[in-house]
């Protein structure tokens, strides 16, 4: 770590390279997706071009990750954040969160990845953990269409702890390798007219091969920086500065810092 003119610090270790994301990554269709550019919007491009941005310290957004039990969340956090893939079932206790670090535009950044617990038993503790998400992520089971239609259910209560006007929504279908090109056809035309009553972006993955998992992390990072680069420029005025958002504030020596890659389990247990 390093010392700031401010006394506060930001993370001098460098992001891993996989991490860096300097193109604006693109959406998985058309049909169903949060925002059609395919560049930064001009004023986050040229805060990010400005060394006082670049040394504010570390912005982190929070992500929450729902949807029915068995539907492959855990995984899907798994293959992006440990390049990971686990057959065996094991059910999530409450809520279970990683740290993923990036830099977007030469500007570090973080999201907080909260996986909750599917199972009705876990629920409400899991809900309580809902609150203050920048991102959420309703997950169902390509292969099951039923999970699909809860999906719908999963989206209130996750919007009962948050402001509508302040969230990314993404729907994603995993288990994409478990189906045939035309029945994966089939379920995605249904979950892209869910994803546009949702207002959500659809993406559909596959955790065990691996297949979209890295570029909708990418998305879901670069959309997250984005909004709340812009928040920080609608608020800079005259007191604000970039940053001052969600801006992880570590004092020289406290325990603060959120270790890369850190996991914590959280239950009710
Ligand atoms: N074939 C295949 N299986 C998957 C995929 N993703 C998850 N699975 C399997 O589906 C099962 C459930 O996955 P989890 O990630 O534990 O499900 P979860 O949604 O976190 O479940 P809860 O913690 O109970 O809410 C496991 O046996 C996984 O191996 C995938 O992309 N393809």
């Amino acid at each position: 770590m390093q010392e700031m003119a401010n006394g506060k610090m930001h993370f001098s270790a460098p992001v891993s390279k996989d991490r860096i994301i300097s193109k604006f990554p693109k959406w998985y269709t058309p049909q169903a997706c949060l925002q059609m550019k395919d560049h930064w919007h001009t004023r986050v491009k040229t805060a990010c071009q400005d060394r006082t941005t670049r040394n504010v310290g570390m912005k982190m957004s929070k992500v929450v990750v729902v949807g029915d039990l068995y539907v492959g969340k855990t995984c899907l956090i798994n293959r992006f954040c440990k390049d990971m893939f686990d057959r065996d079932y094991k059910a999530t206790i409450g809520v279970d969160f990683e740290i993923e670090r990036f830099e977007l535009s030469g500007v570090p950044y973080s999201l907080q990845i909260w996986d909750t617990a599917g199972q009705e038993k876990f629920k409400c503790i899991a809900s309580t953990y809902y609150r203050g998400a920048q991102v959420i992520i309703i997950v169902f089971d390509l292969a099951d269409i039923r999970t699909l239609e809860h999906t719908r259910q999963w989206l209130q209560e996750a919007m009962r702890e948050n402001d509508p006007g302040s969230c990314f929504i993404f729907l994603v279908g995993t288990k994409r390798d478990l189906l045939s090109s035309a029945e994966c056809h089939r379920t995605e035309r249904d979950a892209v007219k869910m994803a546009s009553e949702m207002q959500a972006e659809f993406w559909s993955v596959s955790s065990k091969t691996g297949e979209n998992v890295r570029e909708f992390f990418f998305r879901v990072a670069a959309l997250a920086f984005e909004g709340s680069m812009l928040r920080d420029l609608e608020g800079a005025g005259s007191h604000s500065h970039i940053g001052a958002g969600d801006l992880i504030r570590i004092d020289q020596g406290t325990a603060e810092e959120p270790k890369a890659k850190s996991v914590k389990k959280l239950s009710c247990c």
